[in-house]
Order: C-alpha cells, then sequence, then structure tokens
C-alpha cells in the first residue's frame, strides 16, 4: 500500500492556490508521499475519451487500495474533479479529501454547484476541512463523513537566512491589491508596506508600494521589523464575505516564517490561536490596527517576536501540515 498526494501545475506563480498545494506536496514528500500530477488545463477542450486517458497517465502508479489525498478542487473544474474520483474508487482506495477552497462559497454565483461538492466530500473516508467554522458550514450543506480533520494553518516552508526583526511602527501587506482593493486607501497613521504587482500610481503618503517579491525577496523584507497585517477584501468587517472567515490566510503564516508579528482581525479563523500564543493584535477594525502599533513599547514587541520564534520554526519546518497528513492517514488506516 502506497499513500499519494495530488498536486497540480500550470497555473501563474502567483496564485497561491497553486502555492498552497505544491508546498503541501513538498512538505508530504518528506513523509515518502507519492504525488499524483494534474495539469490546469481547459478540460472542455478534451472528449471523454480523451480525458479518460489523461486521468489513467495521472492514475498510473495508483495501486488497488492506496491511500489518496486529493487536494480539492484541482481547479480543473467539477467533471474533472468528479471523474479522478470515481477513478479512485475502482481502485478501491482511501480518498483523504484535503478541501483547500469551496468553490460554491467563493462566488455566490457558483452556489448552486454545492450538492455536487457536498457529494464528492462524501465519497472520502477523511476530510481535511481549513477550520471548526467550515467544518460546520459544510455539515449544514450536507456533509456526512465521520471523520474530518481541521487544518487550522498553513505552513510556509523555507530555509533563508533572514534578519532579526526590529522594533518599527510599521505595517506591512502582502497581498494582490487588485483583490484587497480597500488597502491602496490606507489613510493611518502607522506607514504601510504593500507587497502585490500593481500599476497604479500611488499618490498616498501613508503607502508605500514595493511591488510583487519572490518569495525569499519578501520573507526577508519582512524580516526587518514591524507588524504584518491580515484583512480581509472588505475594509469594515461588517462588510466581510463569508468566505475570508471560513478559510484560512496564508499571510499569517508568511508573516509568522519571516519571524514579525502580526495584527489580524478577530473574524479571522485562528484569531484565537495568535492571542493565546501572543503572535501579534487581533483587532476589530484597521483603525484600531495602527493604533495598537503606535502604542507597542519595544519591550513588547521584542516579547512578540520571542513568541513568533518558536511558531515559525515549526512553519518553516513543515510541522502543522505534517502532523495532519500523519494524523489524518493514521485516522483512515483506524490506528
Ligand atoms: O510580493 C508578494 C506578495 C505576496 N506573496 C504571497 O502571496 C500570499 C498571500 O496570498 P493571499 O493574499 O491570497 O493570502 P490570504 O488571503 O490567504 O491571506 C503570501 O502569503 C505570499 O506567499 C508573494 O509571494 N509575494
Amino acid at each position: 500500500m502506497k499513500i499519494n498526494i495530488t498536486n497540480i501545475y500550470g497555473m501563474s506563480g502567483q496564485s497561491t492556490a497553486l502555492i498552497a498545494q505544491n508546498e503541501t506536496v513538498k512538505i508530504a514528500k518528506k513523509l515518502d508521499f507519492h504525488e499524483l500530477s494534474f495539469y490546469f488545463y481547459n478540460i472542455y477542450s478534451d472528449s471523454q475519451g480523451e480525458l479518460n486517458s489523461r486521468l489513467d497517465g495521472v492514475l498510473a502508479k495508483l495501486g488497488y487500495g492506496d491511500i489518496v489525498v486529493y487536494q480539492s478542487p484541482t481547479w480543473n473544474g467539477r467533471e474533472y474533479d468528479q471523474a479522478f474520483i470515481r477513478k479512485c474508487k475502482i481502485l478501491n482506495t482511501k480518498i483523504i479529501t484535503f478541501i483547500h477552497d469551496v468553490p460554491p462559497l467563493m462566488f455566490p454565483s457558483n452556489y448552486y454547484l454545492m450538492p455536487e461538492y457536498i457529494e464528492m466530500y462524501n465519497q472520502s473516508d477523511l476530510v481535511i476541512v481549513p477550520s471548526e467554522k467550515m467544518k460546520e458550514r459544510l455539515i449544514q450543506e450536507g456533509l456526512t463523513v465521520q471523520k474530518i480533520m481541521i487544518q487550522g494553518m498553513w505552513d510556509h516552508v523555507h530555509e533563508y537566512p533572514l534578519r532579526q526583526p526590529v522594533f518599527q511602527k510599521k505595517l506591512s501587506f502582502a497581498g494582490s491589491v487588485e483583490r484587497f482593493e480597500h488597502i491602496s486607501n490606507w489613510t493611518h497613521t502607522t506607514p504601510l508596506d504593500i507587497f502585490s504587482e500593481s500599476n497604479q500610481e500611488n499618490h498616498n503618503p501613508s503607502v508605500s508600494f514595493k511591488g510583487w517579491k519572490t518569495d525569499p525577496e519578501l520573507l526577508f523584507a519582512l524580516s526587518e521589523g514591524g507588524f504584518g497585517l491580515v484583512w480581509g477584501t472588505s475594509e469594515n468587517p461588517v462588510d466581510e464575505a463569508d468566505y475570508y472567515r471560513l478559510n484560512i490566510s496564508h499571510k499569517v503564516s508568511t508573516y509568522l516564517a519571516a519571524g514579525i508579528p502580526v495584527v489580524v482581525p478577530s473574524y479571522l479563523s485562528n484569531a484565537s490561536f495568535i492571542k493565546e500564543k501572543g503572535l501579534g493584535y487581533v483587532v476589530d477594525s484597521l483603525e484600531e490596527a495602527s493604533r495598537l502599533v503606535e502604542e507597542t513599547t519595544a519591550e513588547t514587541y521584542q516579547q512578540m517576536v520571542e513568541n513568533v520564534y518558536k511558531v515559525s520554526y515549526a512553519l518553516k519546518q513543515g510541522y502543522f501540515t505534517k502532523k495532519l497528513l500523519i494524523d489524518a492517514v493514521m485516522q483512515v488506516l483506524d490506528i
């Protein structure tokens, strides 16, 4: 019996979906998982026969009774994922569905697809969901799988030599200004560095655009000091779409892996972890975010950096994912 894990290729290197799946596989390989690779393409250009042959190629190494960790979705459309699951079932594999994103919840226009996604999830022996809130939501939608695990945190694996963060009253935001549009209009006291692709001309003196950085560049720049800001797609939390509350944020892990404390909205699904471990501030508005950073003393900052250091080690080594994957496999094996 082998343990396999799916992966995706062919998307833009700036796609967080691709980064998250690739990173999970990098960690899983350290645990001797075998990779099943999907290419991102327009599946509607395939006939049924072509799609079938393509999947047979992907599954060539899959053995009867193996375990498959299916990183969901493949982003090739539900028909592709459904065909993949059917093939896994023919080989009597045990399926661990690792839900990264739930397309019917991401965009209201896709909500009608929910029954089909729930049906796919229900074929699993175990489901990994990002948060407790997502678990509750999917159960409401009809999820019946008995074994459900909560992911809670992304890892951010790296071995870059970074700096020792220095106390600065500064915030950094690493995320697309197209998606988090309001962030460029930041008007609060604390200066904000934005790491994003952007063609906007910047006339805002409180904001400094740093451009899109590669992973080592980004982590090095963040490690200089200050705080990492996490915020949803709406400036006002009451307007925030449900999805950001159900998911877990990648940038939280990026900041922590760079060694800096974070400022996160109270609706973030893992806000309580940030609070309990003293990794930064949990706030209800951007005004509060700026105010708390302004009020921070050098001693408080140093204490936070020390707290972050321990979590940072775990994230850099991929411990959250390793633990999750090992626990998931043990559970489907009833050990
Ligand atoms: O200059 C940049 C800015 C962002 N990122 C990556 O993009 C992620 C943020 O993606 P997203 O905004 O989708 O994260 P989330 O909304 O989940 O926090 C970060 O964690 C980084 O890994 C990067 O590599 N370079």
